[in-house]
């Protein structure tokens, strides 16, 4: 795959004094969905802020495509689409004027027939003439987008996407950003949401106080990280774990009515099936058995709490 954008030794010192950023690298795949989590105020906007040219690093490079975001920004920005957190369209304008305007400031000919695709993708075509202002909230968050994308950007930022959107139009949004891959963009998220993180991305970052502590694939980091979990639901309630099951490690729960068995999902032996006959040579028995795998969300919140116990130590 080859690189599409590069964030080398990016930091930021904001002029309050504020440590935003630590040293920042990071590479961008050409036609990947990569998602930045982080919690409140871990430095996503701002990463994102310094690729758009809208805040000036303290220290590093950017380089899109091989231009230099610094030196050459209005080459480096033509080729980026950002969908900001807040509204920033004009309320009174139409949806259409809106879009026409914006490829207009990246001096880019007109192009109706474009300009038609990207609203029609959106379901907005019919609202094409509707000043912005009479549109519902999700709409209004897909004028953002189409913003973004009037001037054919290469690769398009989403800041928060989702915020505050209800659950059927945030799944809208995710398949529209699944096709705007397949069409060959590259998209680079922000989300609180770890759900949406776990459906969309290919590759994921962690960023915690200004710090980018982990760059995986979504699919490795949830082997690599990854637990799964059985639930026993007993019979007869237990009061200790018998020492004939101690190589499990289980943990009573539920007054004693239940047992959990946390193993390894990478590992080819789970010790399962021994789990099983041991209770039955007990005379153990249980009424359910329930597995589980954990989700990115257990992880990021064990990756972001063990990442504060180090640096705490
Ligand atoms: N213009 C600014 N001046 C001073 N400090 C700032 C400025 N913008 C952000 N910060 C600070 O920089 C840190 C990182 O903020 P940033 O907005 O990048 O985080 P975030 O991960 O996007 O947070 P959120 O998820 O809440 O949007 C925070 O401590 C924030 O208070």
């Amino acid at each position: 795959m080859a690189t599409i954008l590069s964030v080398a030794g990016v930091s930021k010192t904001y002029a309050s004094g504020q440590r935003a950023l630590e040293p920042i690298d990071l590479d961008i795949e050409k036609g990947e969905i990569f998602a930045l989590l982080g919690p409140n105020g871990a430095g996503k906007t701002t990463l994102i802020s310094i690729i758009c040219g809208i805040v000036t690093p303290s220290t590093g490079t950017i380089t899109v495509m091989g231009h230099d975001a610094l030196k050459d920004f209005k080459a480096a920005r033509r080729l980026i689409g950002l969908v900001p957190q807040e509204l920033s369209v004009d309320m009174f304008e139409t949806v259409m004027a809106t879009i026409r305007f914006s490829r207009r400031l990246f001096g880019k000919g007109r192009d109706d027939a474009y300009l038609e695709q990207v609203l029609r993708d959106l379901s907005l075509w019919d609202k094409r003439n509707t000043k912005i202002r009479e549109l519902s909230g999700g709409m209004k968050r897909r004028v953002l987008i189409a913003k973004a994308l009037s001037h054919e950007p290469d690769i398009l930022f989403l800041d928060e996407p989702t915020a505050g959107v209800d659950v059927s139009l945030r799944r809208d949004m995710w398949k529209l950003i699944h096709r705007l891959r397949d069409k060959g963009t590259t998209i680079i998220l922000t989300t609180h949401y770890i759900e949406e993180a776990e459906e969309m991305a290919d590759r994921v970052g962690v960023i915690d106080k200004g710090r980018l502590i982990l760059v995986e694939e979504k699919t490795e980091l949830m082997k690599r990280l990854g637990k799964r979990q059985m639930l026993i639901s007993l019979q007869e309630p237990m009061t200790a774990i018998p020492p004939e099951l101690a190589d499990w490690h289980l943990e009573i729960e539920d007054e004693g009515e239940r047992l959990r068995y946390i193993f390894d999902a990478r590992a080819e032996r789970t010790g399962i099936p021994s789990l099983l006959r041991t209770l039955g040579d007990l005379h153990i028995g249980f009424k359910d058995l329930e597995t589980s795998k954990s989700s990115l969300e257990d992880i990021f919140v064990d990756l972001v709490d063990h990442d504060r116990a180090e640096v705490a130590a």
